[in-house]
């Protein structure tokens, strides 16, 4: 079977910790992508997260063709996004947005929705590239105990809150404020490592 090479198209530490631990191998490439969202997308979040992860693969397939493509590639992009009663919650600018987020969620269920896209890049004899593409988004459900305004700020306190989709990370510190979750819970983390691997076999072909 031939070998591919996989490129996450991701700056975060948690996604490239988890691709790892499944034994993929791969390269980073960073994509700096448009996260916006207009009023359409931000009502349906599923769909957003899907759009969000398609535009950082794409940004970085557009790279990886312009660098030459020489064998198979495989990119793949993902975004991670907070959704409580539809409403969107990303990353937190500063102190005060991401205790306002705590709060919102504390004593509430809420979903964690992952999108990932995939895009397999192959070279054909006539040197252009065929392009074969898989988007999809998983869901989670996270339940936040009861938090005091003290366990609040003595979390965001940490600095573990800032570059994280709602304010928390559920693999540190945050699993405190956490009564239970449902789902994967990679998918909470930033990849929904099984069924990423379930539709896209190939990746463990992966040869980097
Ligand atoms: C809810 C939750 C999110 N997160 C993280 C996963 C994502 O890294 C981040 C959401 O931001 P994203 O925009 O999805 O990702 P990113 O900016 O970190 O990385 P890139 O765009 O380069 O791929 O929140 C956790 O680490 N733990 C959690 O419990």
């Amino acid at each position: 079977m031939s070998k591919i090479e996989v490129v996450l198209a991701s700056s975060s530490p948690r996604r490239r910790q988890l691709l790892g631990e499944a034994g993929i191998r791969f390269r980073v490439q960073a994509a700096d992508a448009d996260e916006s969202l207009d009023d359409d997308l931000r009502a349906d979040p599923a769909r957003a997260a899907r759009t969000v992860a398609e535009r950082k693969a794409a940004m970085v397939v557009q790279q990886v063709i312009a660098d030459s493509l020489t064998h198979t590639t495989a990119v793949i992009g993902a975004d991670t996004m907070v959704v409580l009663d539809g409403q969107i919650f990303g990353k937190p600018q500063n102190f005060s947005a991401a205790c306002g987020m705590l709060r919102k969620l504390s004593g509430r269920t809420h979903q964690v929705i992952t999108g990932v896209s995939v895009w397999m890049l192959e070279p054909t004899a006539d040197g252009e590239v065929s392009i074969g593409r898989r988007t999809f988004s998983e869901v989670s459900e996270v339940t936040f105990k009861d938090l005091s305004d003290d366990d609040i700020k003595t979390y965001v306190h940490t600095g573990e809150a800032y570059d994280k989709a709602g304010s928390y990370a559920i693999q540190g510190e945050g699993a405190r404020l956490v009564a239970h979750w449902e789902g994967d819970w990679r998918n909470i983390v930033g990849l929904p490592v099984e069924t990423l691997l379930y539709l896209v076999p190939a990746l463990c072909e992966s040869d980097t």
